[in-house]
């Protein structure tokens, strides 16, 4: 399916940035959406310590929260983790789950991603499934065997499809300011597309494709253009308004 069929989704991960003074930030990126909205959705993904805020104020914005990972449990004795139920009841509609940050820190297999994958599902979130190639495996040109091995043992069974974006993010583009070419984020993306179609049937047709890994406004239109590109995954350019808002304004 071309990426014109499929309305973007422009989602901001924040990682673990801000405080909460950071709404006023928030509040301008609001402000800003209802002029890019029903052509684009746009989503932040703050840390846990201010969803629950950001998700009272978002309310009849045209502005969605997700959350950044959660526990494949519902509940339970787990320090720390937050369960996708707990992000749902917090007001998020989605949850990053597999970021490599989170694979490589926390050392999240394909399972593990998928388990978390199912557990989105499970409590009516979107799972924002992330995939991507080290630098190492890009020049050695195993880029389609690493992302088709992680969507393999990463992407969740059930037929809840709609509630299912994918993520490709180069791991040497994340927060480098280096970005494949257009040509290699096109052969990846309908890569990607073609494994969606063959997991899900026609279903996989709709699935939104992010592209991930030093977005900013003076690139958003390269990358986020190519087909089967359905939007982006922004880390360090979502946390200023001007500049999240400024990648979205490429879809206008
Ligand atoms: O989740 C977002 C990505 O890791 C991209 O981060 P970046 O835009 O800072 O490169």
């Amino acid at each position: 399916m071309a990426s014109g069929q499929i309305r973007p989704l422009v989602a901001g991960n924040w990682k673990m940035n801000g405080m909460k003074a950071s709404a006023a930030e928030f509040g301008k990126i609001m402000a800003g959406a209802g002029d890019l909205w029903p052509k684009t959705d746009l989503m932040i993904c703050p840390p846990a310590t201010l969803a629950v805020t950001f998700a009272a104020v978002a309310v009849g914005s045209k502005v969605e929260i997700g959350g950044q990972d959660c526990h494949a449990k519902p509940s339970g004795a787990h320090t720390g983790d937050i369960s996708a139920e707990m992000l749902a009841d917090a007001g998020c509609k989605a949850v990053i789950v597999g970021h490599s940050e989170r694979r490589a820190d926390h050392k999240e297999s394909n399972a593990d991603v998928k388990a978390k994958a199912e557990a989105a599902w499970r409590a009516g979130l979107t799972a924002i499934v992330c995939v991507g190639e080290q630098r190492a495996e890009r020049e050695s040109g195993k880029t389609l065997d690493v992302v088709g091995g992680q969507l393999a043992g990463s992407l969740p069974d059930g037929a809840t499809v709609a509630n299912l974006v994918v993520a490709y993010e180069p791991v040497w583009a994340i927060g480098t300011g280096l970005t494949p070419t257009p040509a290699d984020v096109a052969e990846v993306h309908a890569f990607i597309r073609k494994t969606l179609v063959g997991r899900f049937g026609a279903a996989g047709a709709g699935v939104r494709i992010l592209y991930g890994g030093s977005v900013k406004p003076s690139n958003a239109k390269e990358l986020l253009t190519i087909t089967d590109v359905n939007g982006a995954l922004v880390g360090g350019a979502s946390l200023k308004a001007t500049d999240f808002l400024g990648i979205a304004e490429v879809y206008r």
